[in-house]
């Protein structure tokens, strides 16, 4: 279990954590989902003991993280953002070093890091530098892997992968949850909150909701539109510009559209049509958490 109170950090005046309080629960995923600089980094480093925070306090399995952090880091694998192993070891050599600084080998811990493993086994005599980025990513998860931890703690590990590779990721950590491992993963990439048991939406240092995806989700009261033109620039500016037009934010090939409850659809089809455009089609949706985030974010 992961157990975090007040952790305040700041970097001069900026405020990268603002008195974080929350917990995860044994067996959890549990997804920090916010956009850049909104905090992750700096909570899962203090997490990982690598940075103190101003004030608060937070644990791992009873450890406190200060006090205890030899022990923390013995249970914890911690996979940071950026690139983090040595790129003119080949592949074997970065997990033999990795299993080296736990005092295990490779051997002992292949049952756990097998699945994973076996998918970049052939290029074991790769340098690691002239891994792609999904292999990468695979080698960083089993040398976060190679000591059997009870909790990882992956910082943005998908950032900059193919949307396959992305998928295989998440299919790995649905395993090692199974193994009972506790994971506490952050992500910009929203449509990533449905593979999570739990999610904390950040922005600016704190949480702004904590649920969930589907409680998240189930807690958005508009009624939302997508609305298809054949200039989504233009018709951006001009949806946002329309008086019972309360939020307008592009979502891909298409806006999605919160508006006053007296406004038809038929209305906004009007409206469109007055302003030149010829192609528009509006439809109900469901809401996506980033428009759940979205909504958060615009209110406050
Ligand atoms: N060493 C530092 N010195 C000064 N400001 C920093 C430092 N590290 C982070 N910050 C600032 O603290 C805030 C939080 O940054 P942090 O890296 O924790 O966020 P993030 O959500 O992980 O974003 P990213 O994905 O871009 O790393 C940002 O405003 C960032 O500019």
């Amino acid at each position: 279990m992961i157990t975090a109170t007040n952790l305040h950090k700041t970097y001069g005046k900026v405020t990268a954590l603002n008195d974080l309080s929350f917990s995860v629960n044994d067996g959890e995923i549990f997804g920090v989902i916010g956009p850049d600089g909104s905090g992750k980094t700096t909570l899962f480093r203090i997490l990982a003991s690598l940075l103190l925070p101003d004030s608060g306090s937070a644990g791992i399995n009873g450890w406190d993280l200060v006090k205890d952090f030899r022990k923390i880091r013995c249970i914890i694998g911690y996979m940071p953002g950026r690139f983090s192993l040595y790129p003119d070891l080949s592949v074997e050599e970065n997990l033999k070093f990795f299993a080296t600084v736990f005092n295990t080998t490779l051997e002992e811990n292949y049952p756990l890091i097998k699945d994973i493993y076996q998918q970049i086994e052939p290029f074991k005599k790769r340098r690691a530098g002239a891994l792609s980025g999904g292999m990468k990513q695979k080698l960083a998860l089993s040398c976060a892997l190679i000591h059997k931890p009870g909790v990882l703690i992956l910082d943005e590990p998908t950032t900059g992968v193919d949307p396959v590779s992305r998928k295989e990721f998440w299919d790995m950590l649905e395993r090692l949850k199974s193994e009972g491992i506790t994971v506490l993963v952050s992500t910009a990439y929203m449509d990533e909150a449905s593979l999570c048991d739990r999610i904390a939406l950040m922005r600016e240092g704190s949480f702004i909701a904590t649920d969930t995806p589907q409680n998240i989700i189930n807690r958005y009261t508009e009624t939302l539109w997508t609305v298809q033109t054949e200039n989504l620039s233009a018709s951006l500016h001009d949806l946002r510009a329309h008086p019972k037009v309360k939020t307008c934010f592009a979502f891909g090939n298409e806006h999605h559209v919160t508006v006053q409850p007296d406004l038809p659809v038929a209305g906004l089809q009007y409206y469109l049509k007055e302003k030149g455009y010829s192609k528009v089609q509006i439809n109900v949706t469901t809401p996506t958490v980033e428009d759940c985030f979205m909504a958060l974010t615009s209110e406050t």
